[in-house]
């Protein structure tokens, strides 16, 4: 990594050292987004790589055991890699109370937010982050993000969680559980996977992460990444986000960008690498960037739905039944994950990992 400026040098020592977060710098009153923070040109989101007139498929999934939903969900997964649910049975209050309680945490003072920065927590089921990796990153992303592990055979991860948003959290987790499972019930059945048994299970879902993202208002947006490109390495992510926007995915042209407009009550859903994978390419893991806010702080909520760290994965034997070429070779998820966590986001690198 190139020296840094002794400015840049200091930010990053008050927002990753001291663990006060890009919102703790935004808190002191900066007017102008500091160098660490500024991408360079080829970096940036230009406006003119933004297609309007493309947008990903909307579905309505009330009746989950509707053909034509079914159907629209394996189609949007292998053509957008991108899509948005409503009528999820989600409660709306519920997907309110936890974006209010992302806002809630963020909203404590530093010290109070500063107990479950990494390496000060009591638990490693919740941790406070700054930007991705800050350690190998010239160039910061302007985030904080609590992160909550699901433990599988934990009894109550939650006993040391925030107390400011955990019940929210939970809550949210519980409701969302069944979605996720009918989501992948029918992603796999379009991949002649009949019934997802224990340890199908254990490889789709054993060990989901809830992240309460947080992007504080930006002075200069433009100039700087909320989060670089990249792709997810879940099997499944579900997100909510808030009604700011900002979030874009890339388009099928591989070269421009389409904005995912905030719809109420809806859940944005994209395959992760670990499902394109498992599909062989028949599922896309699709890129997408967030671009901060100039105006209001942002908020999104994502589920990361994971597989367990011991958990191997790879093209699935149903599809690979006709004699089809893997792709991809056996991976462990913990190798995945580390790989994915020791470089900055950068598109869809992360899968040259798994590639034959
Ligand atoms: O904030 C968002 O809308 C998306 C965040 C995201 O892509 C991520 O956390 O992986
Ligand atoms: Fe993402």
């Amino acid at each position: 990594m190139p020296p840094r400026n002794p400015d840049s040098d200091k930010i990053l020592d008050f927002v990753v050292n001291k663990g006060n977060g890009i919102k703790g710098l935004v808190d002191t009153g900066i007017e102008s987004v500091p160098e660490l923070y500024i991408l360079s040109v080829e970096e940036r989101l230009e406006a003119s790589k933004v297609v309007p007139e493309e947008s990903i498929p909307v579905i309505d999934v009330s009746d989950w055991d509707d053909p034509q939903v079914t159907e629209s969900i394996c189609q949007a997964a292998s053509k957008w890699g991108f899509f948005q649910i409503i009528n999820h049975g989600v409660p709306l209050e519920v997907l309110y109370a936890v974006k209010e309680a992302a806002h809630g945490f963020f909203g404590l003072p530093n010290e109070e937010r500063n107990k479950y920065w990494i390496g000060n927590s009591p638990t490693d089921t919740v941790t406070l982050k700054t930007s991705f990796v800050p350690q190998v990153e010239a160039v910061l992303e302007w985030k904080d993000y609590l992160t909550f592990r699901y433990v599988a055979g934990d009894q109550d991860p939650s006993a040391l969680w925030p107390p400011v948003c955990k019940d929210q959290v939970v809550e949210y987790m519980k409701r969302a559980e069944p979605v996720i499972r009918k989501l992948l019930e029918v992603l796999l059945k379009g991949l002649k996977v009949k019934e997802i048994d224990k340890a199908r299970e254990f490889t789709l879902m054993a060990n989901p992460i809830v992240n309460l993202n947080y992007y504080p208002r930006c002075p200069n947006p433009d100039l700087t990444a909320g989060v670089r490109p990249h792709s997810d390495i879940s099997t499944i992510t579900v997100l909510l986000q808030d009604d700011n926007g900002g979030l874009y995915v890339r388009a099928t042209d591989d070269d421009s960008w389409i904005h995912v407009p905030p719809v109420d009550g809806a859940l944005v859903i994209n395959i992760g690498d670990i499902l394109q994978i498992m599909s062989n390419d028949r599922y896309k893991s699709i890129e997408h960037r967030v671009v901060a806010n100039g105006s209001k702080n942002r908020v999104s909520v994502p589920i990361f739905v994971n597989p367990g760290p011991d958990a191997v994965f790879g093209p699935l034997p149903e599809v690979l039944e006709n004699g089809e070429r893997p792709l991809y070779k056996e991976v462990l998820f913990s190798d995945y994950f580390k790989y994915f966590f020791s470089k900055k986001h950068e598109g869809k690198k992360t899968m040259d990992f798994a590639k034959i």
